[in-house]
């Protein structure tokens, strides 16, 4: 069982996977940690994430070690990756560690959970469930201001709804593997909903391909 979910920064779209994942005993890819841990090599060596050579450089040479470094996670690391993010070749050298993943998870696990922005239109076309969790940007902003702040980051909150929304249309609008729900996915607005209640609702339709 491949479950892709996709949908733009801070929908929930991770704490929905990381959960699912659990709850079913399946294997958690957050594939945004990959581009994450590009955008962060390439500011580490002073370089500029634009750049199409130097960025295709540091996601061959990617260590997966490094995917849960905490470094990965703030805002300007963010930025970076949607910037590495838009550059085909840098997309091409992530594909197959990504595919691989899908298709024979770690540890023996009986399916795989996914997210990101193009799993379900590019990554697993063909995975069994495609969800795409989305949410007003004003409501993502404030979620993901919370978020920084109770990690002790210095963050003002007009500073990250402009940066959510310099991402959104970055990612929306490139050319390649844009993001976009899949045309079979179930779009999940989870902006007048809690955690629990998107996770209720997931539950029901990876067990039964349907939410009616
Ligand atoms: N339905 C929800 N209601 C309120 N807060 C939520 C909900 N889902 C997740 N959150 C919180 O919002 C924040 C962002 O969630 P999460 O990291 O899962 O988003 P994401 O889509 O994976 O973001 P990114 O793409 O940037 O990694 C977290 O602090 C999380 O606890
Ligand atoms: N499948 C993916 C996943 C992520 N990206 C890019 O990485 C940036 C960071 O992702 P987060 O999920 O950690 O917020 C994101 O803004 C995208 O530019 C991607 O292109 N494809």
């Amino acid at each position: 069982m491949i479950v892709a979910i996709d949908g733009p920064a801070a929908s929930g779209k991770g704490t929905l996977a990381r959960r699912l994942a659990r709850h079913f005993g399946y294997a958690y890819l957050d594939t945004g940690s990959l581009y994450r841990a590009v955008g962060f090599a390439v500011m580490q060596n002073g370089g500029d994430p634009a750049d199409p050579d130097t960025a295709e450089a540091a996601a061959r040479a990617l260590d997966p070690g490094i995917l849960n470094d905490e470094r990965l996670r703030t805002d300007a690391v963010a930025q970076a990756a949607s910037k590495v993010a838009a550059i085909p070749a840098v997309r091409a050298a992530l594909l197959e560690f990504q595919r691989a993943f899908a298709k024979r998870p770690p540890d023996g696990a009986r399916g795989a959970v996914l997210d990101g922005r193009d799993i379900g239109t590019v990554v697993c076309a063909d995975a069994d469930r495609k969800m795409f969790v989305t949410a007003s940007v004003d409501v993502r902003a404030k979620r993901r201001f919370k978020e920084l702040r109770e990690k002790g980051h210095e963050v003002i909150e007009s500073a990250v709804l402009q940066d959510m929304k310099d991402r959104d249309a970055r990612d929306a609008g490139r050319t390649v593997a844009p993001l976009a729900p899949a045309e079979d996915a179930l779009v999940l607005d989870t902006s007048d909903l809690d955690a629990e209640q998107v996770f209720t609702l997931a539950v029901k339709y990876v067990t039964e391909g349907r939410l009616g």
